[in-house]
């Protein structure tokens, strides 16, 4: 192939990051890339491109054997598998943003590109703009980690900057992330931590040559915070973050959790605030490293996938080091225990459980609040209980290990 050609892209999704994507590409005009088709689903939008750039036949663009590669940015993971599947089946060169699609189906994208020989790249889909599956991937391929954690979804972390500094209600802070292009069309998925809870499968896979299956991790989020919970916070000299976490206990135990946590003024999380996200990779000679940087909208979602298609288009793929290394997949430690705070309006919650160490922090007369030690197993076992009764769970740190003093809380009215 002539190394100076224009290289053609086939866009699926014209959304936050398809316009992030076409616009850095129409700024930076030197790049040997075009988007030459746009395949999006409604055809009564009003389109800030003339329409013989659209199409709304996902099958127009994967038969066209003029396009070079194609990018894959569009709102509805399981269209977008379609889509992906069917393009690596041709032997094509994607590029992904759709987290979902990716946690969900990674082992069989993987065989996918081995079997037709075409490529799937996904750096946008793990916190925005910041570069981490390529660092774990690449920097850490020979250095075994301790732990991944940090936050992973710039909309949930918008709304909690915008709670703790500028005193908004959250129903106001949800909106502006939706506004911003923060939010995904189901903003449930940010806000009840299933978002992160995709990013962290991918990073579990890379980080450790062990993809989670969704399944498996329990996840929860920031949907169910109230007044009583940041007076908590407060009380604790605190703030309130939206960790995703994975780590192998001393047996080689995997221990994955999405759960908000607590994070006081030295936690290197702390800076994180808006729609960054921080993700600080443990190697276990280098140490702690914080990755910052945006973690949602449209210019740094683009940039990380312009990247990707640069990438791409110079031969790079992902070489699943780790992963191909790993001669057993780690279990679960399901014994695994975690310090965390929960306040519930249903009492028998507290019970089904089954804290050790519990101490009552508050009896309010529409809720109590405990803190006490859960195991992992308690945790995902009875995730969609606590979801139900609409408790709210944190840590008691970020990284699940250093232990917290808890102060005894006065009974606060709720505003
Ligand atoms: N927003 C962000 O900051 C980030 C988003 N992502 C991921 O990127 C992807 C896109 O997100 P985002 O740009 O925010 O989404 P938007 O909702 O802004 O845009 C979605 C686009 O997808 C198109 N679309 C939906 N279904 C289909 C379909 N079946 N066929 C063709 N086109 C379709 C829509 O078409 P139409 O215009 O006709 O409605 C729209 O153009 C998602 O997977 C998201 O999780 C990843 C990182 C950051
Ligand atoms: N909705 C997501 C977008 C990026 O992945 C987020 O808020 O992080």
């Amino acid at each position: 192939m002539d190394s100076n050609r224009l290289l053609k892209i086939g866009l699926f999704g014209f959304g936050c990051v398809g316009q992030g994507l076409y616009d850095i590409l129409a700024r930076e005009k030197n790049l040997p890339y075009q988007i030459e088709k746009i395949c999006v689903k409604d055809p009564n939008k009003v389109r800030p491109l003339s329409s013989e750039h659209f199409s709304f036949n996902p099958e127009e663009l994967i038969n066209n054997d003029e396009l070079d590669l194609f990018v894959e940015a569009i709102s509805d993971a399981d269209e977008a598998y379609d889509i992906v599947s069917a393009a690596l089946r041709k032997g094509k060169r994607v590029v992904t943003a759709n987290k979902k699609l990716v946690a969900y189906h990674l082992p069989e994208l993987i065989a996918l590109q081995q079997e037709f020989g075409g490529v799937l790249l996904y750096e946008a889909a793990v916190a925005g703009g910041i570069p981490i599956i390529r660092a774990v991937e690449e920097f850490f391929s020979n250095e075994p980690l301790v732990r991944v954690h940090g936050i992973l979804n710039g909309s949930s972390n918008y709304i909690l900057s915008q709670i703790f500094l500028q005193k908004k209600p959250y129903a106001e802070a949800l909106k502006e992330a939706q506004d911003k292009g923060f939010a995904e069309l189901d903003p449930w998925l940010d806000v009840a931590g299933a978002d992160s809870r995709h990013k962290l499968c991918i990073l579990a896979a890379h980080a450790f040559g062990r993809p989670l299956a969704p399944q498996e991790v329990a996840f929860f989020g920031i949907d169910y915070l109230g007044a009583r919970d940041l007076e908590f916070a407060r009380l604790n000299g605190c703030g309130i973050k939206l960790i995703a976490s994975v780590h192998l206990n001393e047996s080689g135990q995997i221990v994955p959790l999405v759960i908000p946590a607590l994070v006081n003024e030295t936690d290197d999380l702390k800076v994180v605030e808006q729609e960054f996200n921080g993700v600080i990779a443990e190697g276990t000679y280098s140490g702690p490293q914080l990755f910052k940087g945006k973690g949602a909208g449209g210019h740094p979602t683009g940039a990380a996938v312009l990247s990707d298609v640069i990438s791409i288009g110079q031969g790079y793929q992902y070489g699943y080091k780790k992963l191909k290394r790993s001669q057993t997949q780690p279990a679960l430690a399901l014994d695994y225990k975690i310090e965390v705070y929960l306040r519930t309006a249903d009492p028998k919650l507290i019970d089904v459980l089954e804290f050790s160490n519990q101490r009552n922090i508050e009896a309010a007369a529409d809720s109590d609040s405990v803190v006490g030690v859960l195991t992992l197993e308690s945790l995902i076992k009875h995730q969609d209980k606590i979801r139900e009764a609409g408790a709210f769970i944190m840590a008691l740190s970020s990284d699940f290990v250093k232990k917290k003093a808890v102060k005894q809380q006065e009974a606060v009215a709720l505003t």
